[in-house]
């Protein structure tokens, strides 16, 4: 499947709960979201792949790729169309070796080290983050901010979607970056109507 990177999506079960996650996340789709990421820190793989067989159904509908969190086997066994390394999630290479070369493989990005070390003949886009602070990943490293933001965009050998913090407030703001797109958490799955911010989220781009 081809990659649009523009809004993309990653789930929380905790945010998502009250409206449940496949209506939060097919809203947020018919409002246009591009690209969802299915991430679980709690959930077995069994209860992972279960969830994932049941979106990937539902988003193939609107052909959009549904991508899966840290976890290589749920990835296999759900036929999910790819995969969100970071950069202690696993080796790129047998990422690579293990999906095929039609998956999508992202792998976050933090500084201009890590940058440099990109396997780019494995790796399809960088996820760069977090822009701001935020509490919907605890352990995320030092915020970039815009200027950290532009200046890995720049330096960067492949397409990138900026995550953490991002917000209805500051998507413009993240979008001079020159970032491809924008992967939100919150500001999608805890909106009143996810669609309708799907669709203030797009209205704000410069494309
Ligand atoms: C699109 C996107 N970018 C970055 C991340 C963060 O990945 P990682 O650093 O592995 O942290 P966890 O999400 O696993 O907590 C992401 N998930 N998606
Ligand atoms: C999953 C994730 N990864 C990050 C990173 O910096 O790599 S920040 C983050 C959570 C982003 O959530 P919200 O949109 O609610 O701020
Ligand atoms: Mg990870």
């Amino acid at each position: 499947m081809s990659l649009d990177l523009s809004l993309y999506l990653v789930t929380d079960p905790a945010l998502c709960a009250q409206r449940g996650l496949e209506a939060t996340v097919m809203a947020a789709v018919r409002g246009g979201v591009s690209v969802v990421q299915l991430r679980d820190k709690h959930a077995s793989d069994e209860e992972m792949i279960a969830q994932a067989i049941r979106l990937k159904a539902l988003l193939d509908e609107y052909e959009v790729p549904l991508i899966i969190n840290d976890r290589i086997e749920v990835a296999l066994a759900s036929g999910a169309d790819g995969l969100h390394i970071g950069q202690s999630d696993g080796d790129p290479v047998e990422a690579r070796r293990r999906l095929g070369e039609d998956a999508l493989i992202g792998l976050s990005v933090q500084t201009l080290e890590q940058l440099k070390a990109v396997d780019v003949e494995r790796i399809d886009y960088l996820g760069l983050g977090p822009v701001y602070a935020t509490p919907t990943k605890p352990d995320h490293a030092a915020p970039l901010g815009i200027e950290g933001l532009t200046q890995l965009v720049r330096s960067s050998p492949l397409p990138t979607v900026a995550i953490g913090g991002i917000s209805l407030a500051n998507a413009g703001e993240v979008m001079t970056s020159g970032t491809d797109g924008l992967a939100v958490v919150s500001a999608l799955c805890s909106a009143e109507d996810p669609a309708e911010a799907a669709q203030q989220f797009l209205a704000q781009y410069p494309f």
